[in-house]
């Protein structure tokens, strides 16, 4: 048995960083990955930074091919950094698959190479894999594929359908528009973007619809199958045919390969292991982070368990879930869509007062500097508390002006300082001078 002071299972981004972190201050530490292609994690590899990478080829107008050949350059430097930042600084990673044979004790499986290995603390970091919903044939169609598979097509198709109107299935969907395909949207939920602010999500709809996507809402699909090279889909509104099928219909807490059965950790009812606000599960000394632990997904939450863990093994815990700020989001549509807070219709279901205010992009100077007129923004404040609740940014730029709207939600600095703070111009974050004189 070999014994390390932190063993992390999974190259994540919460784990990677806090593997750094406590060799650096002297520990033994191992990181077990069962892929290579997986060096840095799902973000690097197959996610936020392949996919932004590709979305951002596509606006300069380049052409699938080399879309995909940047979209392989970026992340084989990332991957190769990563495994470096690692391994060339004494951390043992482990390219080997990860399951517990008891509560502290892992074994790791690499061909027919076995080996158990104990740490004081272990971490998980597994992640989350793709929802396969039992739709009669979607596994076993061809040229159907999840968020991964989609980003190996060697031609563009000439009709995509996307299963799922979330984050990944629309930022595909705008992607692939951009390249060339003629896209379908096919969504389950009867209203698009439920927990965006209503007027933006209809004007985003109405942009997609304008750079030709069709949207299909509150379909129920019962069937995908070939006919010939086609894809079928089978719903309520009839047969879609496509050359090629992504669903994206969420993704789901990666636990299957740990073989959690022979230990005492807990899971919640939708399938996360059950952590508490220090990220530690129900046995001590084993922390879940990152996607696997059934929090909201998105790299930045994994980044944010690592500081809560470090916190935890190394300071005195007070930093954890229950003093966590505000979380914004981005999705990466044309123009790029990003919220914090509350919706308008949120902030009223709370009972607090409120005031709002909306500014299409028409009326900013820099959507005129930019060519880009399309968007608005809308914030939503407290009027007696001066407190900002929420705002939903929609236009260029939103995806890093959101984050200065966290900065100031998380130190309580009042809307009306934001009316009169002196701004660069002409940017897009002026605008918030004339966004919050409510
Ligand atoms: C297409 C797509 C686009 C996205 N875009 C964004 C975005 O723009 N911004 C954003 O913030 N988030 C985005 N996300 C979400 C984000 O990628 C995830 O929330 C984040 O990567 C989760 O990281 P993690 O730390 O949980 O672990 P991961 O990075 O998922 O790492 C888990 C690792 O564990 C390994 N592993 C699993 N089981 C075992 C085992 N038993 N033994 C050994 N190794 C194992 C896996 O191979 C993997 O490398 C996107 C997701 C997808 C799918
Ligand atoms: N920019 C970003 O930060 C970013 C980008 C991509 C992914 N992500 C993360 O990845 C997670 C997973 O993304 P996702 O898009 O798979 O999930 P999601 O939860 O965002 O969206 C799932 C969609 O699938 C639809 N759906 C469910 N069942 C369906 C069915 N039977 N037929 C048709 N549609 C159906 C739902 O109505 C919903 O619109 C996101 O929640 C997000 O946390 C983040």
């Amino acid at each position: 048995m070999v014994n390390y002071d932190l063993i992390v299972i999974g190259f994540g981004k919460a784990g990677k960083t806090l593997a750094a972190k406590m060799n650096a201050a002297g520990k033994k530490v191992a990181v077990i990955e069962r892929s290579k292609a997986m060096y840095g994690g799902t973000c690097i590899n197959i996610a936020c930074i392949p996919t932004k990478t590709m979305i951002v080829a596509a606006e300069k107008g380049w052409s699938f091919d080399d879309t995909m050949k940047e979209r392989g350059a970026v992340t084989g430097r990332l991957n190769a950094k990563n495994y470096k930042m690692l391994a060339d600084n004494g951390v043992d990673v482990i390219d080997a698959e990860a399951h517990f044979v008891s509560n502290k004790v892992i074994e790791v499986v690499a061909g027919d190479d076995r080996q158990e290995l104990t740490a004081e603390t272990i971490v998980i970091n597994t992640g989350a894999v793709s929802n396969v919903l039992p739709i009669p044939g979607l596994t076993t169609t061809k040229h159907v594929y999840d968020s991964t598979g989609i980003q190996t097509l060697e031609a563009l198709p000439k009709r995509l359908g996307v299963l799922g109107g979330g984050n990944i299935g629309l930022e595909f969907a705008g992607l692939y528009n951009r390249l060339g395909s003629q896209v379908t949207v096919l969504d389950a939920a009867t209203s698009f973007l439920p927990r965006v602010e209503p007027s933006i999500a209809k004007l985003a709809k109405e942009y997609m619809e304008e750079d030709g996507i069709v949207f299909e809402q509150g379909v129920k699909t019962s069937e995908v199958k070939n006919d010939g090279d086609e894809v079928v889909v089978v719903t309520d509104k009839g047969e879609f045919r496509f050359d090629a099928l992504l669903y994206a219909t969420g993704r789901k807490p990666n636990i299957e390969p740990l073989h959690l059965e022979n230990t005492d950790i807990a899971l919640t009812e939708r399938g996360g292991i059950q952590v508490n606000k220090h990220l530690e599960t129900s046995v001590p000394g084993v922390f879940a982070v990152g996607d696997v632990n059934g929090g909201l997904q998105f790299t930045y939450i994994s980044l944010d368990d690592f500081r809560i863990v470090f916190n935890y093994l190394t300071g005195d815990g007070s930093y954890n879930l229950e003093t966590r700020g505000v979380v914004p989001t981005a999705m990466f549509l044309n123009p790029p869509l990003a919220q914090v807070g509350l919706t308008e219709d949120q902030a009223k279901e709370q009972g607090l007062p409120v005031a709002v205010k909306e500014m299409p992009v028409a009326g900013m100077p820099r959507g005129h500097v930019n060519g880009d007129l399309r968007g608005a923004f809308k914030a939503v404040v407290n009027p007696e508390t001066k407190e900002i609740l929420g705002v939903t940014l929609f236009g260029q730029e939103s995806h890093e002006i959101i984050n200065l709207i966290t900065l100031a939600m998380n130190h309580h600095i009042p809307y009306t300082d934001l009316a009169k703070q002196i701004f660069t111009h002409p940017t897009m974050a002026e605008n918030l001078n004339d966004l919050f004189a409510i």
